[in-house]
């Protein structure tokens, strides 16, 4: 049988508009989130469950990166990768450590977007985003009149293939922020390769797999770096709505002093804990595609508080928008039938789900 490919076209990007006044402004003057920022629970958006600020702990495994694949003991080894296979199937998270890189180099990667935010709003204002594009600083694109706005600022970058970067929108200040942030590219690529192939080996497939989708020349990595301010009000206003990636596997710098990140699993909301050293990692809903559903791509969130700014660093494994993407012939049988589409493109849909409250994996499902 052959299965159809789905390619979308934004349609809403013309009620689009730049923000009149930024998160990080409105929490500088002071200001009340105006209406379009406050949550409330009968929108689309509540089908995840109220706004909780301080739910129980996410007890979400700690994976050693380096054992994964070479440099440990074969009963270590098997050991560190049943573990994955099962956070993968259960959280569809973990906690990433020894990884390589060093407190001092995360530390440092943080202090160059930490650096960013704190210049004024007119130097900031030469990244500004252009209606109708996501990529650049500002807040999100505005699809429709309803849409609940996040409690955040970022700034968008896509950051490989390395030909298609936009270096207008890429900070000259810091000074280090154009190498840091290509430096990190390559330690994120690295590290993303060696947790693809661990994937496949858990579940004992081809080594390559999962990775031929993400890691090659003319694969996507975007990076999103994000403020979120002090906010009067974080029983009303989500830094980030409800959502699950759009990527392949997300890698996350959490801001290692300020908790924020929720996230659902069997119908309850956790908060992630923060572990300084560890990068958070969560598959995105390309991973739960290919997998045929074995794997999780789960929904999260992020919450604000009234007296701490946090910033975070998500970079996204993404195809080259014209492969495809559907399940493993391997996970496919009588017991699994295929559960989900072959998709193209799917980046771009599943960002115009997210902003209208639909569930973007719910419809590409056979
Ligand atoms: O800031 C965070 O902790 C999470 C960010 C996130 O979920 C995203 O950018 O997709
Ligand atoms: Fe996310």
């Amino acid at each position: 049988m052959i299965y159809p490919y789905i390619m979308f076209r934004s349609t809403m990007a013309r009620r689009d508009s730049l923000p009149v006044k930024t998160a990080q402004q409105m929490a500088m003057d002071g200001d009340q989130p105006p209406s379009k920022y406050i949550y409330s629970n009968n929108t689309s958006y509540a089908k995840f469950g109220p706004l909780e600020t301080s739910p129980p702990f996410a007890p979400v495994p700690v994976i050693d990166i380096g054992c994964l694949l070479s440099s440990c003991k074969q009963d270590e080894q098997e050991n560190e990768l049943a573990k994955l296979r099962s956070a993968l199937t259960t959280w569809g998270c973990f906690q990433a450590v020894n990884h390589g890189l060093s407190d001092s180099y995360l530390d440092n990667i943080q202090q160059v977007i930490k650096q960013f935010f704190e210049l004024s709003l007119e130097d900031k204002r030469e990244y500004f985003r252009e209606t109708g594009s996501v990529e650049g600083y500002g807040n999100d694109m505005t699809y429709s009149e309803t849409q609940v706005q996040d409690w955040c600022d970022r700034l968008f970058l896509r950051i490989l293939p390395e030909d298609q970067r936009k270096l207008r929108f890429w900070p000259e200040n810091p000074s280090n922020f154009r190498e840091t942030i290509d430096d990190y590219t390559k330690k994120i690529m690295s590290i993303s390769l060696v947790i693809f192939k661990a994937m496949a080996k858990s579940l004992e497939l081809e080594e390559n797999c999962f990775s031929k989708h993400f890691t090659e020349e003319s694969d996507v990595l975007q990076g999103r770096f994000i403020l979120y301010p002090p906010c009067p009000t974080p029983d009303k206003v989500f830094g980030l709505k409800a959502h699950s990636d759009r990527s392949g596997i997300t890698l996350l710098l959490q801001d290692p002093g300020v908790e924020g990140l929720q996230v659902l699993n069997d119908g309850k909301w956790y908060m992630v804990p923060v572990i300084p050293e560890a990068l958070f990692i969560n598959l995105g809903d390309q991973m739960q595609i290919l997998s045929n559903g074995i794997f999780k791509s789960p929904v999260h969130r992020v919450v604000t508080n009234s007296d701490k700014g946090r910033i975070s660093v998500a970079m996204f494994t993404e195809p080259e928008p014209n492969k495809e993407i559907g399940p493993v012939d391997a996970l496919v049988d009588e017991k699994r039938p295929r559960v989900y589409k072959t998709v193209k493109d799917y980046a771009v849909f599943n960002h115009e789900c997210f902003q209208k409250g639909v569930v973007a994996l719910d419809a590409v499902k056979l």
